[in-house]
């Protein structure tokens, strides 16, 4: 739907005709109807006028007031009908406008390669772009229209001056000139206050969710922050304010200045037309109509304008960031379905000389990373924090591409395999792993979308110690989680971890990670949700990772990763025995950790 391009201003008029294009051309021709509107109205009154002299003075009879008078009725219906026609039709085809863009963007953003995700200025793009679109487009579009009705009412209200009075036509134009570039200028300069403003506001915000969000509501009372980051926010909130004060003041003077030149234009104007009113050249219908047409056209090339291009602006550089956006690379075959592996037989994985740094930085996180595992041994990567074995996994499952090396699944380099595969033969639970604020048992269906097994879900709950959790639950597995839904119940840290890993166990996958799902645990705490998962998961082929070695006593052998590469592997008794190895050192610095365990 959306091509990779730099999206235009006239982008927000094609992207609806092209979705909606009954209800955009109905909006077009209201458009162009509303902004002739000024042109009909100054023309009807002024023959209403005339035709209502003629009769006062006696020169026709009272039957032809009746055509001005249908005529001024037609205007009136249109502007009180229309509007609600219009906003019953609009809708409707913002309802429709808002489902598409929302699935395209969410479709994008799914595509997307990794590295974007993970990219500090394109997540700031991805916010922007994504928060509101339909909110923007509809902008967009008002604002075309909006430009586009005081052009063609402006041009159709100056023809009719310059008709009658060519001079005050000349005038007019000759005055808007300056006024249309302070009106612009003013529009541009607003925008960047805006900016400005809105930059302080992303600051603010952030600070106002973290005193008052769940999530940051144990260490608000632990680390008693609130007071500082509540005058930090009310600093930052006053600096806005004054932008925001500023941007109004200016633009309250643009309005009222503008407002006194276009009275004193019309002043002039009125001295110059007065003696041929006098004289007879124009009669008093067309005079009060001219009067009333030079008010509305100097109004619109003024103050109107300059929030035209306010608006402009403002929304020119959200198809900056759109196009950004679109433009974006993708992963290739990102949003397939992970394959049905079940036939496939796990033998062995290896990292052969494997280097990467990651893009837009020049430090190799992994250098020339080199191991072979074998299907029937358990392994635990451990390593200091910020070792690189969260990177291995980030390139084990296909997140990043652009790795130097070979990485090799049975023999074969991962790059032959389809993303399909990849995402069949591979489940991970992260750190951060997601708690879906679904139904419990959606919680772990989700980790096999393609199958639905219910024997499997109750075996799993019931391994992974959650079944008393689940009979806690007011309606079992069928109870929502998390804060979201009415009648949801939220569950333990401890609890969602173990329902994460029943996630993964519920997949069909081939390798199995647990990237320390358990850092929040403590380390004795850790260590048993890792060894809970070993039986669970006996029969298939498990990595564990941990900075805890606590949890790597599980494992049959253990591999230690340091400054990109691995250092030192083999059982824990073989490491231990290495003399200054850095598995003994971190063992014995950890050794407190575990002392009613170890
Ligand atoms: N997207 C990224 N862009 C740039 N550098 C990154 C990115 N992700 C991680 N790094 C850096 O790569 C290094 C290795 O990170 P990684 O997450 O693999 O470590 P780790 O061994 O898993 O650490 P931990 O035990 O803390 O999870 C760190 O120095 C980290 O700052």
């Amino acid at each position: 739907m959306f091509k990779p391009k730099e999206y235009k201003t006239l982008d927000y008029l094609i992207l609806p005709l092209r979705i909606i294009p009954a209800q955009t051309i109905y909006a077009i021709l209201i458009t162009i109807l509303n902004s002739l509107i000024p042109a009909y109205q100054t023309l009807v009154i002024a023959n209403f006028i005339n035709t209502a002299m003629d009769i006062f003075n006696g020169k026709t009879d009272y039957s032809s007031i009746y055509l001005p008078i249908v005529l001024i009725m037609c205007f009136v219906m249109f502007t009180n009908l229309v509007p609600s026609i219009t906003q019953i039709i609009d809708t409707s085809g913002q309802n429709k406008l808002n489902a598409i863009l929302k699935k395209e963007i969410s479709l994008k953003h799914a595509r997307l390669e990794y590295k974007h995700i993970e990219n500090h200025d394109t997540q700031e793009i991805l916010n922007r772009v994504c928060s509101d679109p339909l909110g923007n487009f509809m902008a967009g579009l008002n604002n075309l229209f909006r430009g586009a009705t005081l052009l063609i009412s402006s041009f159709s209200l100056l023809m009719i001056v310059m008709s009658s009075t060519f001079i005050s036509g000349l005038i007019i134009i000759f005055i808007s000139v300056p006024l249309f570039y302070i009106a612009m200028k003013t529009g541009k300069k607003n925008y960047e206050m805006e900016v400005e403003s809105q930059k302080i506001q992303r600051k603010y915000n952030y600070l106002s969710s973290i005193l008052t969000n769940r999530d940051s509501a144990e260490e608000r009372k632990l680390f008693s922050y609130s007071t500082p980051i509540s005058e930090k926010f009310a600093k930052l909130y006053n600096e806005s304010s004054k932008i925001e004060t500023k941007i109004e003041i200016k633009s309250y003077i643009n309005m009222k200045s503008g407002s006194m030149v276009t009275l004193l234009i019309v002043i002039i104007i009125v001295a110059l037309l007065l003696p041929s009113l006098h004289s007879g050249g124009i009669s008093l219908g067309v005079f009060i109509a001219l009067v009333n047409a030079i008010y509305g056209l100097v109004q619109n090339m003024s103050w109107q304008l300059s929030s035209t291009m306010y608006e402009y602006a403002r929304l020119k550089e959200y198809l900056n960031d759109f196009s950004i956006f679109i433009k974006l690379s993708e992963k290739k075959d990102a949003c397939v379905l992970p394959a049905d592996v079940d036939s496939f037989v796990f033998k062995s994985l290896e990292f052969r000389k494997v280097s990467f740094k990651y893009p837009g930085t020049e430090r190799y996180i992994l250098k020339d990373c080199s191991f072979v595992l074998n299907h029937n041994t358990n392994y635990c990567f451990v390593g200091v924090n910020g070792a690189g074995k969260t990177t291995i996994t980030k390139l084990l499952v296909g997140m990043y591409d652009e790795f130097e090396g070979e990485i090799l699944i049975n023999g074969k380099n991962i790059r032959d395999y389809t993303f399909a595969e990849i995402k069949g033969l591979i489940s991970v639970v992260y750190q951060d792993f997601a708690k879906y604020s679904l139904k419990f048992k959606d919680n772990i269906l989700i980790g096999n979308i393609i199958k639905t097994d219910e024997e499997k879900l109750v075996n799993i709950v019931s391994e992974m110690g959650l079944d008393d959790v689940v009979k806690s639950l007011e309606f079992g597995m069928d109870t929502y989680l998390g804060k979201v839904k009415e009648n949801s119940k939220d569950i333990s840290g401890g609890q969602w971890q173990r329902l994460a890993i029943s996630r993964l166990l519920y997949s069909n996958s081939k390798i199995n990670i647990l990237d320390e799902p358990t850092a929040a645990l403590d380390p004795l705490a850790e260590s048993n949700v890792y060894e809970l998962f070993r039986q669970v998961n006996k029969d298939r082929f498990s990595i564990y990772i941990t900075h805890r070695l606590g949890a790597a006593k599980i494992a049959d052998e253990i591999l230690v990763v340091n400054e990109g590469y691995i250092a030192e592997q083999g059982s824990h008794e073989q490491l231990m025995s290495l003399e200054n190895g850095i598995y003994s050192k971190m063992f014995a610095s950890q050794k407190s950790w575990y002392e009613t365990d170890i």
